[in-house]
């Protein structure tokens, strides 16, 4: 049981919000980390701390295309009085030789190639006549200039990456660029998700008169996928034990969670309340949440794979998803916190919410040159998946507050903003 106090508004009957995902994130634990494709590490975090194996710049190397030399050996020239050199070879990125050159003398350098021993500068074509066998510096640099040294950006056995750390573009390009072709990080969750209903039909098929398209399967797959997880969408599955019982053993091979929606409320054939609650190792409790009342949580079967059952109501399902199953996934793939963190923002408009349940009102959040403001969107039935898609916000009315104003502070959670 969470220690938070349990607001007095809450019915007996129901459990606390807290209360559930408590028990779901004492269910689900972080997964084995193991040395993975650096690509396949986007968005995962880093499980212990990456030591560089070598410098970077790994040699001293040219900044610019042009000429090194010793800045010593042209100090002082100009355009109006040039110091010839030389010229006693070219030196390419990637040439593979070794280069030297003695005082008096200059060579040919692009970008990229190594300084060759005994120079210790790079003086740009520009500033020169280009000459091939002999040139013409026109230009005293510093001694050092348009040279990037060994190991200036980063030192062997430096700790470029703390454990935690997680990866993207820039790390991933900082640990491809050190030579790791693979990193430890926990791997994504594999997330099977199983919509239950006889009448979903996929997109695209044939409705009947009382059928509907299964919006929910693909929508909590693509919160699965926005979550960093593996989503492996199962069709519709009718509304039968027999036919429930089937799929889950089939997928449960794949899955380190499997997440469901529909059949979970108070129906003769809510199938999954069903066929879950004989197993005996999954509870189904109402939470004392709108939307997203009924809820399920438990292992199931011999691979003891955790389930968490959702609402079929698609925003129910949405909502359910955000606050229950998002921190599973993320404690799974050793992603703190685990919770998105709540933003304050004004009220614009008066709320009226019902005492003993937590609130999730569906909303517009946005930033003014006055600060933060969220809008309720009219219409709370948990149908309305038109309503859903103009929302990028939920606000969140506490289980004992009943009605909330025009200009109050209330908290809000951001959806699809990374955290
Ligand atoms: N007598 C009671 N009835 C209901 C209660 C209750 O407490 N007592 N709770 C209501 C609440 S709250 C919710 S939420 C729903 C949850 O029901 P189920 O989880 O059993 O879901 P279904 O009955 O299967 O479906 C509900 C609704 O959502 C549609 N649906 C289902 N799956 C999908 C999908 N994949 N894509 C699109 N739409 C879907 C379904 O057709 C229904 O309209 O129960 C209330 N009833
Ligand atoms: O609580 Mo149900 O989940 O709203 O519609």
């Amino acid at each position: 049981m969470s220690d938070r106090p349990r607001p007095a508004s809450i019915p007996d009957d129901l459990i606390t919000v807290e209360d559930h995902l408590e028990r779901i994130l004492r269910g689900v634990g972080p997964l084995e980390p193991y040395d993975q494709p650096i690509v396949e590490s986007l968005g995962l975090p880093l499980h212990e701390d990456y030591t560089a194996p070598i410098d970077l710049p790994r040699f001293a190397n040219s900044a610019m295309d042009g000429y090194a030399l010793r800045a010593e050996d042209v100090k002082g020239a100009s355009e109006s009085d040039p110091v010839v050199l030389p010229v006693v070879g070219e030196i390419h990125a990637g040439s593979a030789k070794p280069f030297a050159i003695s005082a008096g003398t200059a060579v040919k350098i692009m970008t990229g190639a190594p300084i060759p021993k005994g120079a210790d500068t790079v003086v740009p074509f520009e500033r020169t006549d280009h000459g091939n066998s002999r040139v013409a510096i026109h230009h005293g640099p510093a001694e050092g200039a348009h040279v990037r040294p060994q190991g200036a950006d980063v030192r062997e056995g430096e700790v470029v990456l703390e454990a935690g750390t997680v990866l993207g573009a820039r790390e991933i390009g900082l640990l491809a660029s050190l030579g790791a072709g693979r990193v430890k990080a926990r791997p994504r969750p594999r997330v099977v998700i199983i919509s239950t209903g006889s009448e979903l039909r996929d997109p695209g098929s044939q409705l009947d008169y009382d059928s509907i398209f299964d919006g929910n399967s693909y929508m909590l797959a693509a919160a699965v996928r926005a979550a960093g997880a593996i989503a492996y969408r199962v069709g519709a599955v009718e509304d039968t034990p027999r036919a429930f019982r089937q799929v889950l053993s089939e997928q449960l091979v794949r899955a380190d969670l499997v997440v469901t929606s529909g059949g979970v409320s108070m129906g003769e054939r809510d199938v999954v309340k069903e066929t879950l609650s004989a197993l005996g190792t999954v509870s189904f409790d109402k939470v004392a949440m709108q939307p997203g009342k009924p809820q399920g949580f438990g292992k199931v079967l011999d691979e003891q794979t955790p389930i968490i059952t959702l609402p079929g109501n698609p925003v129910s399902a949405y909502v359910s998803f955000e606050v229950f199953v998002l921190p599973a996934i993320r404690r799974m793939m050793g992603r703190t916190p685990y919770r998105r963190p709540m933003v304050h923002a004004v009220l614009a408009s008066d709320l009226e919410s019902r005492s003993g349940v937590r609130q999730y009102v569906r909303a517009v959040f946005e930033v003014t040159h006055r600060g933060a403001k969220v809008t309720p969107i009219s219409g709370d039935g948990s149908h309305l998946v038109g309503a859903l898609s103009k929302a990028n916000a939920l606000i969140v009315v506490g289980e004992d507050e009943t009605a909330l104003n025009l200009g109050d502070t209330v908290r809000t959670l951001v959806l699809d903003r990374p955290f």
